[in-house]
């Protein structure tokens, strides 16, 4: 069967980056994305931005919608402390397949848990289920027109608290204006917006992040 972008992505990384080094899978996935196949990762630029805001927040237990290759994934659990617990939730299985063998390889197994299915179904499933009592980051990077209702999800469900922090991608390409007009009109949300462009191009795009005030 022919082989798919991700998985020839999957494969360079196999054969190119060092085992257990997450660093140099993003390095990896980064150089095959812009210099062979354009693919939906979070990228570097922005992927510093995500850095920069996880560093400051130092987050123990994390959510994120859409993982995709892994990509953000293995950025995101590199930085995180062994007791941290970070959830990701994919719709796709051959994403999530991928997804997993990157995650293993990067070496960063123990930190992350890929969670099959469509947010809205397993959102209200993470307290019981899942064993989560607040969430203190989130990360969305699903469909965009889930992140204003997956948003909504996560409040009825009592899953933020206090300071809790969603950070949103794409957020002018390919766009969420719903999310936008929602979460900066809602004074339950302090927002700010971080200019950067889309990933391997040079399209303007932008990351929204907002704190949950309580
Ligand atoms: N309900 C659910 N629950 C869980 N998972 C779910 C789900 N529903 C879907 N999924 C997974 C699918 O989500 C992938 C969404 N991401 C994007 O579409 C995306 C697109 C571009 C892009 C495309 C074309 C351009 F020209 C320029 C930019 C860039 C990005 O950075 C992106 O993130
Ligand atoms: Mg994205």
């Amino acid at each position: 069967m022919a082989q798919s972008k991700e998985e020839r992505i999957l494969n360079f990384v196999l054969q190119n980056a060092v085992r257990g080094d997450p660093q140099s899978v993003l390095d990896t996935i980064d150089k095959y994305c812009s210099q062979k196949e354009w693919a939906m990762n979070v990228g570097d630029e922005k992927g510093l931005i995500l850095d920069k805001i996880l560093e400051e927040t130092k987050p123990s237990v994390l959510l994120e919608l859409g993982t995709y290759c892994g990509y953000s994934a293995v950025r995101i659990a590199r930085l995180l402390n062994p007791s941290a617990r970070f959830l990701t939730i994919e719709f796709n299985p051959a994403f999530a397949a991928i997804a997993r063998q990157m995650i293993e390889f990067a070496g960063v197994q123990d930190k992350v848990k890929i969670l099959e299915g469509p947010s809205e179904t397993i959102i209200p499933q993470l307290k019981k289920k899942h064993e989560v009592d607040t969430l203190d980051f989130v990360f969305l990077d699903h469909w965009k027109d889930r992140y204003m209702p997956d948003t909504i999800l996560l409040l009825d469900h009592g899953l933020l608290r206090k300071g809790s922090v969603i950070l949103a991608d794409n957020v002018i390409v390919p766009g969420a204006p719903e999310f936008i007009k929602y979460i900066r009109n809602n004074n339950r949300f302090e927002c700010t917006n971080y200019p950067a462009h889309v990933e391997y191009m040079k399209v303007k795009d932008a990351m929204e992040k907002a704190v949950f005030v309580g």
